[in-house]
C-alpha cells in the first residue's frame, strides 16, 4: 500500500523533541495508553479477542484512537503487541484474559530453532499491522504523530523460551549461559525480522519507531553487553539504512526497562530517544546520557494511584527536574489496567500546564 496523501501533521511536538529541536511545550504520551485502562477498549475487547483486534485494521485503528479522543495527548501508538513477531515466525501465542500471553509450545532447547518458519515475509505475515498503521494515519487527520513499535530481540526471546511472563527469566537466561551460540542465532533471526517489521511500519506511515527491551532488567551489564546491546544497535543501523534507501528518515526510541546500568551505551546505540524507567534519577540519568539524545519518561506508573493534587505536584517536580529541552514526558513503564482514566488525564494535563511557555 502506498502511504500517500496523508493529512498534514498539525502537532509535531513529539518529532521536534525527538530530534532535539525547540518546542513551545513538552510533548506527552503514555506507554500502553491504548487498551489497559479504558472502558471503551474493554467493550471492543469483550466482543473480539485480543489478537482479532490486532489483526483487524479497523478495530486496531479504533482502539488506537480511543486515548487520543479522551486525553490531550501528543502522540498515538499503534495498537498491536510485541508478540506478533514470534507469531510471524510460526509460533502460536494465545492471550489469556487476566493472565497474559501464553505460548502452548515454547522453545525448549536449541533443536527447537528448526521449528521457526523462515524466511519471514513481513508483508505477508504482518501486513495487517501495516494496514492498521496506514488506516490510522488517515483517521488521525494529522492531529498527532503515530508511533510504530517492536519488541527487542532479548525481550522476545524471553517470552519464546519461557512461554509466558516470568519473574526471573531463568529458563531464557539458562539458554544464554548454556547455549550462547544458539542464543545468538535466535537473537539474530529475531533482529532480521524486527528490522523488516519496523521498516514496513515506517513505510506504512509510522512517524516514530519505538523498540521495547522490556526485559533488560533481568540481564545486568555483562549479559546486556553480549546479548542485548549488539542487536539493539544492529536494529537502529539497519532500519536507518533501509529507510534511507526509500528516502525516509524517522526518529527512533530505545526503551530498555531496568537497564540503568547501561545508560551510556544506550545513548550511543543509534537512537534519537532513550526511554527511562522510574528507578533512575532524572538528573543523574540526564548527566549520564549527555545532550545528544532526547530523554523519555519517567514518572512511576503507580504515582497515578495518588490523589489528583499529588499527581499535579509530582508532575510539576518532574518538569523542573527534566527541564523542557530534549525531553518527552511519559511514565517510567506502561499504565496499569486498574488505573482510573481521570488520574491518567491529570498526568497529561499537568505536563501541559507546567511545561508550556518556557
Ligand atoms: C512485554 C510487552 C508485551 N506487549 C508489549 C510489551 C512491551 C511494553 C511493556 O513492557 O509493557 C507492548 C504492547 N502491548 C500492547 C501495546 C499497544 C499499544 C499501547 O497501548 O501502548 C503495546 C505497545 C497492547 C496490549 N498487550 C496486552 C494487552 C492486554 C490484553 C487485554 O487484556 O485485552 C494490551 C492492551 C497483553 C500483553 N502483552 C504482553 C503482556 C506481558 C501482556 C499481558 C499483560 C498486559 O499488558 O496487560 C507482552
Amino acid at each position: 500500500m502506498e502511504p500517500k496523501d496523508f493529512p498534514a501533521l498539525k502537532n509535531d511536538l513529539l518529532l521536534r523533541a525527538a530530534r532535539g529541536q525547540e518546542v513551545d511545550r513538552v510533548p506527552v504520551w503514555i506507554m500502553r495508553q491504548a487498551g489497559r485502562t479504558l472502558p471503551e477498549y474493554r467493550a471492543v475487547s469483550e466482543q473480539n479477542g485480543f489478537f482479532t483486534i490486532c489483526r483487524t485494521p479497523e478495530l486496531a485503528c479504533e482502539v488506537t484512537l480511543q486515548p487520543v479522543r479522551r486525553y490531550d495527548l501528543d502522540a498515538a501508538i499503534i495498537f498491536s503487541d510485541i508478540l506478533v513477531v514470534p507469531q510471524a515466525l510460526g509460533m502460536e501465542v494465545l492471550m489469556k484474559p487476566g493472565e497474559g500471553p501464553v505460548f502452548p509450545e515454547p522453545l525448549s532447547g536449541p533443536d527447537d530453532l528448526g521449528r521457526l518458519q523462515r524466511p519471514v515475509d513481513v508483508h505477508q505475515q504482518l501486513g495487517y499491522v501495516f494496514q492498521a498503521v496506514t488506516l490510522t494515519r488517515h483517521k488521525l487527520e494529522g492531529k498527532v504523530p503515530l508511533i510504530g513499535f517492536s519488541g527487542a530481540p532479548w525481550t522476545l526471546m524471553g517470552y519464546m523460551v519461557e512461554g509466558k511472563g516470568s519473574k526471573t527469566m531463568s529458563k531464557a537466561k539458562r539458554w544464554l549461559y548454556q547455549h550462547p551460540e544458539a542464543s545468538h542465532q535466535l537473537l539474530s533471526i529475531l533482529t532480521d525480522v524486527i528490522v523488516d517489521y519496523l521498516v514496513g511500519q515506517a513505510e506504512a506511515g509510522a512517524q516514530l519507531l519505538q523498540v521495547f527491551e522490556s526485559s533488560a532488567e533481568y540481564l545486568g551489564p555483562d549479559l546486556f553487553t553480549e546479548f542485548a546491546l549488539p542487536y539493539i544497535r544492529r536494529i537502529s543501523a539497519n532500519v536507518r539504512e533501509k529507510l534511507k534507501a526509500k528516502d525516509l528518515d524517522i526518529p527512533m526510541t530505545i526503551f530498555a526497562k531496568g537497564a540503568h546500568y547501561a545508560l551510556e551505551q544506550l545513548a550511543d546505540s543509534g537512537y534519537e530517544v532513550v526511554g527511562l524507567d522510574w528507578t533512575v534519577d532524572p538528573e543523574d540519568a540526564s548527566r549520564r546520557l549527555g545532550d545528544k539524545v532526547t530523554r523519555q519518561g519517567n514518572l512511576d506508573p503507580c504515582a497515578l494511584y495518588a490523589p489528583l493534587d499529588s499527581i499535579d505536584a509530582m508532575v510539576r517536580r518532574m518538569v523542573e527536574r527534566f527541564g523542557c529541552r530534549r525531553w518527552i514526558a511519559n511514565l517510567g513503564h506502561g499504565v496499569y489496567p486498574d488505573m482510573t482514566p481521570e488520574h491518567v488525564g491529570a498526568f497529561v494535563d499537568a505536563v501541559h500546564k507546567y511545561s508550556s511557555g518556557k
